[in-house]
């Protein structure tokens, strides 16, 4: 598997029978990027999305994970977020907050919220900003072959429609290659103000996850696959899907994907 770029990728799918055992199954798979991260770094970065996946992730606030996850070494960010108030029923932040930040000793200071008090545009420049002035100190990672963010995992959901972040099938955003943080107002499921990493960002990390569950994915989620047959491998697939008459029943699971 090779990234546009030249970059080399190593993933797999992992199926599961339940969401309940899928939550189980991405919770390990973070907890021991999480070890591999702090003992290789002394941090550990994630991204998050908003929807589905936050709520699998409320499997970390119970045992073993609430007590053998090194929680004072995580900073946390997302990966896109609606523009509207963090205590709005929208906000990707409120979701976190509500399933996992409140639940376990995460640092305040360690977790990057956009500025909800600004426009679209000029929070997706401030988010932008911090990235730059925390891949400076370290704390999150620099990609080798591009000045990139590499974050240790990011966490995608996806859309039936095969979006991820605010990426949307066919937006103008996809294209970007020099920004690392954009921003939209005519996001096609509300609410229209997004802000979100742009493809450079998110294929320049160290791991990524895509976590999907149901049957409204299912032909998305089936075009992932046949693009990974086809070895087309980037992460930026999913977003460039379309539809197809080649349907699967459901989904219940997520695919991985993790730099060389
Ligand atoms: O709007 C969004 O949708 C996707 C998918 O959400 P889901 O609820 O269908 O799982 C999510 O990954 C993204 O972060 C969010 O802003």
């Amino acid at each position: 598997m090779a990234d546009s770029d030249g970059s080399k990728y190593k993933g797999d799918f992992r199926i599961f029978e339940n969401v309940d055992e899928l939550a189980t199954g991405l919770v390990d798979y973070i907890a021991e990027i999480s070890e591999m991260s702090v003992k290789e770094r002394g941090f550990f970065s994630i991204a998050l999305s908003g929807g589905s996946l936050i709520s699998f992730m409320g499997k970390l606030c119970e045992a073993p994970y609430n007590k053998t996850v090194d929680w004072g070494k995580w900073h946390i960010f997302w990966v896109d977020e609606r523009v509207v108030a963090k205590n709005h029923v929208d906000s990707n932040y409120k979701l976190a907050k509500e399933v996992l930040l409140s639940k376990v000793p995460i640092l305040p200071s360690h977790v990057y919220s956009i500025n909800d008090n600004v426009s679209a545009e000029e929070a997706a420049s401030e988010y932008e900003f911090v990235l730059r002035q925390l891949v400076k100190t370290r704390t999150v990672n620099v990609s080798e072959s591009n000045d990139c963010p590499k974050f240790d995992l990011i966490l995608l959901g996806m859309g039936p429609d095969g979006h991820i972040a605010s990426l949307f099938p066919w937006h103008a955003s996809l294209d970007l290659k020099d920004d690392w943080v954009t921003y939209i107002t005519d996001s096609p499921k509300p609410p229209p103000e997004r802000i979100t990493f742009t493809l450079p960002v998110i294929n320049s990390a160290s791991n990524v996850a895509v976590v999907v569950s149901g049957a409204a994915k299912a032909v998305a989620v089936k075009l992932v696959i046949d693009g990974y047959c086809e070895e087309s491998t980037e992460v930026a697939t999913a977003c460039r899907l379309g539809r197809s008459s080649r349907l699967m029943d459901s989904w219940c699971g997520f695919w991985t994907m993790r730099l060389l």
